[in-house]
């Protein structure tokens, strides 16, 4: 389908690392040059020291997935090796970053809707195939689309992804907490009978509320909080009035509680909204352009060739606004990506009274969601 024919070798020494283009929970990504072909790529490099049996597990999961998806619109892995103690998966490269990176960027308040129309009508393609395929994402966010300057778009990260198809202790596996609150469909969140790709239509639609808005809904409070406010408020909506009626309908049937009345990635491709999408040279440009012409290197340019070109106070400069969008990055991110004790704890000590909208019923909602995650805590992790 979409994948590159073009071989590349397991063989360390055919890559050049150069700056860091991307760091997230698991994992640091660098842009890089193969050598043979001086071209481009990404080399996701995850230190397999860090990885307790969990997280090797999430990181086998991940280059599995990487390795058979074969669609224009998922990041495929062109292959991974170890490399000391690491484990280097070499990726195309997205020169854009991602379009939570491309916000942060350009469009702090969110982008405009012939915008988040492309970028949304190709991720849901990516997620038809993925659940045709029996997969589930499990962390569809604007921080895993990614973005080249050429207007391709391409969901990445299968860290969490998940297949449907496992029985016995696998699917069970499906009952634990994985993915970021914020975009969490509430049945993960109770995590009392399981879910399905119906999830990933949840995420799909927070994802269209924070392409719009800048941030996803409740992304101000704490993760307990959002658990909480997911579970017992009305779902969220897309109220704008500078937003289409099509656009907020397409919201508002991803946002519906019960997974069953959601649609399908494939239904909801033939909604009316996505008959609009233009094409990137008309949708993507302007963006595009405003994303200055490189790279968003999180750290300084060290090997990267334009260093020596930039005056070292417009470096210093450029790696200071990297630093601290990136830094906005990690506390978001370390926020989403919740540790399940952490949230004990702030339950434990949350006055019952310390919020007039925090009811003490919903506190103990929590506490038994939490009894029922230590208890699916203790099966097997999945091994797709
Ligand atoms: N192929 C790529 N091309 C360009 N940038 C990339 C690429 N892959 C990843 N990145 C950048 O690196 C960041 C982190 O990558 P990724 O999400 O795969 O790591 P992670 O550790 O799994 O993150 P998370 O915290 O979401 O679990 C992305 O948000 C993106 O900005």
């Amino acid at each position: 389908m979409g994948g590159s024919q073009r071989i590349y070798p397991a063989n360390p020494a055919d890559y050049k690392l150069l700056e860091e283009i991307g760091n997230g929970a698991s994992a640091t990504v660098y842009r890089a040059i193969y050598l043979p072909l001086n071209s481009v790529v990404a080399v996701k490099c995850l230190d397999l020291d860090r990885c307790n049996n969990g997280n090797l597990d999430s990181v086998r999961r991940e280059t599995q997935t990487m390795g058979w998806v074969d669609h224009p619109n998922l990041i495929r892995a062109y292959c991974s090796f170890v490399v000391d103690r690491n484990l280097w998966v070499v990726m195309p490269f997205m020169s854009a970053g991602s379009c939570f990176h491309a916000m942060k960027r350009a469009r702090p308040n969110g982008l405009e809707e012939i915008e988040i129309c492309f970028i949304l009508k190709e991720t849901l393609k990516a997620l038809d195939y993925l659940h045709r395929q029996g997969h589930i994402h499990r962390d569809v966010k604007a921080g895993n689309i990614l973005l080249d300057n050429n207007g391709a778009v391409k969901l990445s990260d299968f860290g969490v992804s998940a297949c449907m198809f496992d029985s016995g202790d696998r699917q069970r596996c499906r009952n634990t907490f994985t993915g970021t609150p914020c975009w969490m469909a509430p049945e993960v969140m109770q995590a009392e009978t399981g879910y399905g790709s119906k999830a990933d239509i949840w995420s799909f639609g927070i994802t269209a509320l924070e392409l719009a808005h800048g941030h996803p809904p409740l992304s101000q409070y704490p993760p307990l909080k959002v658990l909480l406010m997911t579970v017992q408020n009305d779902p969220p909506r897309l109220g704008d009035k500078k937003f289409s009626k099509s656009f907020k309908d397409m919201v508002a049937m991803c946002l519906v509680k019960d997974p069953n009345k959601r649609p399908t990635a494939g239904k909801l491709l033939k909604h009316s909204f996505f008959k609009h999408a233009k094409p990137p040279e008309l949708s993507l440009k302007k963006l595009l352009a405003e994303l200055r012409p490189l790279l968003n290197p999180v750290k300084a340019p060290q090997n990267y060739e334009y260093a020596e070109q930039l005056p070292s106070n417009i470096a210093a400069a450029a790696a200071a606004e990297q630093a601290g969008s990136m830094s906005e990055y990690q506390k978001g991110i370390s926020a989403w990506n919740f540790d399940i004790e952490e949230l004990k704890a702030q339950a434990s000590t949350l006055p019952l009274d310390e919020d007039e909208t925090m009811e003490s019923s919903l506190v103990d909602n929590c506490r038994d969601v939490f009894t029922l995650t230590e208890q699916c805590k203790k099966v097997p992790p999945v091994k797709c």
